[in-house]
């Protein structure tokens, strides 16, 4: 059971925002794309989750060997994709429990959603009745957003940015979001710019520049991403032999 993606680009505009991107993503691990700002982190997120603009120029993207490369947006999400976006949507006229039970159509029990609530920072007591709209900031419908992932036990999870907007979304929070997903079977790929986050990871990709620099053991590539991406700005990109771990 593995997710892959095979010399995956995409290019816009006559630019390449992905090049030549190969990765492969197990069942039941939890991995980091780690990179800078702009190095297509993102884009590589939207376009394993298919969205609008973000088909492949090239390569191939697999589930379980079945080329899911032209397959939309809720296909991936029938076979078990999801994405936790950077910037949470806007819903109107649902109060939280009917947004995370999907109007009472996903049958989980009071103690459930209660506990994924309490795990994503959203007091029960406090927000259950509560509507999931403008009167909710940033940070809140965030949280809502991860709750709803955790309830629908995704086999992949991606993560955009888990505690952007999140002041207080805590790295044992994070941690603990993401073990809960491993622990139903499902895989997490956690999209950061921070090693503190990637450290979590079973394994840890960096990207540079719209490609895969180097991957591996979170620690070193970490190690790597702190002494040498922070300055680089892709002016100056370091030599493929510069980064053998
Ligand atoms: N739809 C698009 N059309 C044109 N350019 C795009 C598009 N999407 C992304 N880009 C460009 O691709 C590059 C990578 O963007 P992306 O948002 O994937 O980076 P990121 O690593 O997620 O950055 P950040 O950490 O700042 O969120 C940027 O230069 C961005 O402007």
């Amino acid at each position: 059971m593995m997710l892959v993606l095979e010399d995956v680009s995409l290019e816009k505009n006559g630019k390449y925002i992905l090049k030549n991107i190969n990765a492969k993503f197990d069942r039941v691990k939890i991995y980091a794309v780690l990179g800078s700002n702009g190095v297509g982190k993102s884009s590589l997120a939207y376009t394993i989750m298919g969205l609008e603009g973000y088909k492949p120029t090239s390569g191939k993207i697999k589930l379980n060997g079945e080329d899911i490369t032209n397959s939309s947006i809720s296909e991936r999400a029938t076979k078990g994709i999801t994405l936790l976006w950077q910037e949470p949507v806007r819903f109107q006229g649902l109060t939280v429990k009917q947004y995370l039970t999907l109007g009472g159509k996903l049958k989980i029990s009071t103690k459930d959603l209660e506990e994924v609530m309490t795990l994503t920072g959203l007091s029960p007591e406090l927000y259950i009745n509560r509507f999931v709209d403008n009167l909710l900031s940033g940070g809140e419908r965030k949280r809502v957003e991860l709750a709803s992932i955790l309830l629908l036990n995704p086999k992949y999870a991606i993560l955009d940015e888990p505690d952007s907007g999140i002041d207080i979304m805590s790295l044992g929070m994070i941690e603990k979001i993401a073990h809960r997903i491993t622990k139903n079977g499902g895989t997490v790929i956690l999209i950061t710019h921070r090693e503190e986050i990637a450290r979590i990871a079973d394994e840890a990709y960096l990207l540079c520049n719209g490609t895969v620099f180097t991957k591996g053991d979170p620690v070193k590539v970490i190690h790597y991403y702190k002494s040498r991406c922070d300055e680089c700005m892709h002016v100056n990109i370091p030599s493929i032999e510069e980064a053998q771990l």
